[in-house]
């Protein structure tokens, strides 16, 4: 595995970051944290807090709670799911040159019956999948200069992609010790 950097899963909403995390995480018997779990057992639900608040106070709240989980995590493997926008604040892209990024890859096809099956997205709101799409062409240039690893997530079930995760982390992790020997 790539040292004892945290990996960290990022893409869009409902690409699979949080199911396929905690599938890789159980696979390689090591600690899983979802950012978006974080802020809702500290803060309530995501959508109380857009409503409440307002986006501007979430992403500074996801700004530490992703900072948090990062620095407690560092040291040792884990595997960290990132809510979808969290990679848009500068601090956060910073702190994700310290981890390995893994940019799980999708298309607006795939990720509709996905989006479908989950609710309290404040940002899906009203037609959810042209929201998807708006999002997704301005973020998805973040998401690739960000990402050491790029794994397509179009095919498959959430337990064969979390081994496929790990398979492509693995060789990653051989590649990179041999570039560094
Ligand atoms: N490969 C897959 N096959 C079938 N269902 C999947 C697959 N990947 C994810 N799902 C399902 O799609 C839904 C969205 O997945 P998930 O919540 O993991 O997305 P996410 O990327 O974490 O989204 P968000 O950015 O909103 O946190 C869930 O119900 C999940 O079980
Ligand atoms: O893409 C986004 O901006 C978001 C994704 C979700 O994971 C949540 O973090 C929230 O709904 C915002
Ligand atoms: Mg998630």
């Amino acid at each position: 595995m790539p040292g004892n950097r945290p990996i960290v899963l990022i893409g869009p909403m409902a690409v699979g970051k949080s199911a396929i995390g905690h599938e890789l995480a159980k696979l390689l018997d090591v600690p899983f944290v979802d950012t978006d779990n974080m802020i809702v057992d500290a803060h309530g639900s995501i959508a109380s807090i857009f409503a409440g608040r307002g986006e501007h106070a979430f992403r500074e709240i996801e700004a530490r709670t992703v900072a948090s989980a990062v620095e407690h995590a560092e040291g040792a493997a884990s595997v960290i799911s990132l809510g979808g926008g969290a990679v848009l604040d500068s601090g956060t892209q910073q702190l994700l040159g310290r981890c390995t990024v893994v940019y799980l890859e999708c298309d607006e096809e795939t990720v509709a019956s996905r989006i479908a099956r989950n609710s309290g997205r404040p940002l899906l709101a009203g037609d959810a999948m042209a929201r998807w799409s708006a999002l997704f062409i301005t973020r998805k240039p973040v998401y690739e200069r960000l990402a050491n690893l790029v794994v397509d997530v179009r095919q498959g079930s959430v337990s064969e992609l979390g081994h496929r995760l790990e398979v492509a982390l693995r060789d990653y992790a051989a590649a990179k010790q041999e570039v560094e020997n």
